[in-house]
């Protein structure tokens, strides 16, 4: 059931309440310290000192890669440069004895002299294309390891949605698209309900295992052009294009009802998982972290008014 936000802004008071909780769910102390970082998490991109190990590790090996191939382009122009003007001279002193001279000997010997270098030039010029073309491949397998780095990066590894990390560039990116065309773009804040319980019934694998399979059911009722992020433990993010909030509260109406109808099942017995919502369409006076904001004010007060229910936060 879809039902109206009751307070159409957020005041100081909203923010810090959903900061208080953000914290709570980090197990952090509400000191303002801790409060600034929960900012920082929901609006900046991860830090170097919050990524892991192996996060570093990978950007690190890629680093080095490109700065191994950077040195081999600049150390191969420089020899094919040096070549190239050293022929150049040699070339110049023999047209100069060309000009100079009448022997017909001495001029067949110059002239062939002028194309050996020219064959000298030629030679290097196709080795030093040769020695390119591995650098070009070697690029290409770098490109591909950034591309494996980023994915390591921006996804969430248990359930293959976007980390808070890539959720950051789709926002910005999706934010600046929206003013550009003036287009719509809301957001959805979903929380599943009573997921302590299903962790402490059937033990956490099984709980990481619903998570799995419930973005699994979302990922089949978004568009391509949808982004779906896990947000936060079992809390989960849609970022919907060219959508307004009567579109976005209709595709929830769909995500209830496919997952209502295709439940989790552990050894034969249905576990039903069942969410709450919030809904905040983007203000062309906002930011997109205020747009997140304000759906997640609406996801705590579908939680206050029962679960179970999607809630939309007022346009104006
Ligand atoms: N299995 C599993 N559980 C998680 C993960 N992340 C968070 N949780 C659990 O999700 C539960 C969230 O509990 P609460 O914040 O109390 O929320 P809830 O029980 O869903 O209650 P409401 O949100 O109020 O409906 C906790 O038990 C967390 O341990 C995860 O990656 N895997």
């Amino acid at each position: 059931m879809i039902k109206p936000a009751s307070t159409p802004t957020l005041t100081p008071a909203d923010i810090a309440r959903v900061a208080l909780k953000r914290l709570g769910e980090m197990g952090l102390p509400p000191t303002p310290e801790n409060y600034s970082r929960f900012y920082n998490a929901i609006t900046t991109i991860k830090s170097a000192s919050e990524q892991s190990e192996e996060e570093l590790k990978g950007a690190y090996r890629v680093l080095f890669r490109v700065n191994d191939v950077l040195d081999s382009v600049h150390d191969l122009t420089h020899a094919v440069l040096a070549e190239l003007s050293r022929s150049s001279e040699e070339m110049g002193t023999s047209l100069e004895a060309l000009q100079a001279t009448d022997d017909r000997q001495v001029v067949s010997g110059l002239l062939q002299h002028i194309i050996d270098s020219t064959g000298q030039v030629y030679s290097s010029v196709a080795a030093s294309q040769r020695d390119l073309n591995q650098l070009k491949e070697s690029m290409l397998a770098v490109q591909a390891d950034l591309a494996i780095n980023r994915k390591t990066l921006e996804q969430d590894p248990l359930t293959g949605a976007l980390n808070r990390q890539g959720f950051e560039h789709v926002l910005l990116r999706e934010v600046k698209r929206a003013q550009r065309h003036g287009g719509k773009l809301t957001t959805a804040v979903i929380d599943l309900d009573h997921f302590r319980d299903i962790n402490d019934r059937y033990g956490r694998q099984v709980g990481d295992r619903i998570l799995t399979h419930f973005s699994s059911v979302a990922k089949a009722v978004l568009r391509d052009s949808d982004t779906l992020v896990r947000y936060g433990g079992e809390e989960f993010l849609l970022l919907l294009p060219e959508t307004d909030l009567h579109g976005a509260g209709f595709l929830l109406d769909r995500l209830r009802h496919v997952n209502l109808k295709t439940p989790f099942f552990q050894q034969q017995q249905r576990i039903e998982v069942r969410f709450s919502a919030g809904l905040a369409q983007w203000r062309p006076d906002e930011n997109g972290h205020a747009m997140v904001l304000r759906a997640d004010e609406a996801l705590n007060q579908a939680k206050h008014s029962g679960r179970d229910t999607v809630i939309h936060a007022r346009l104006c």
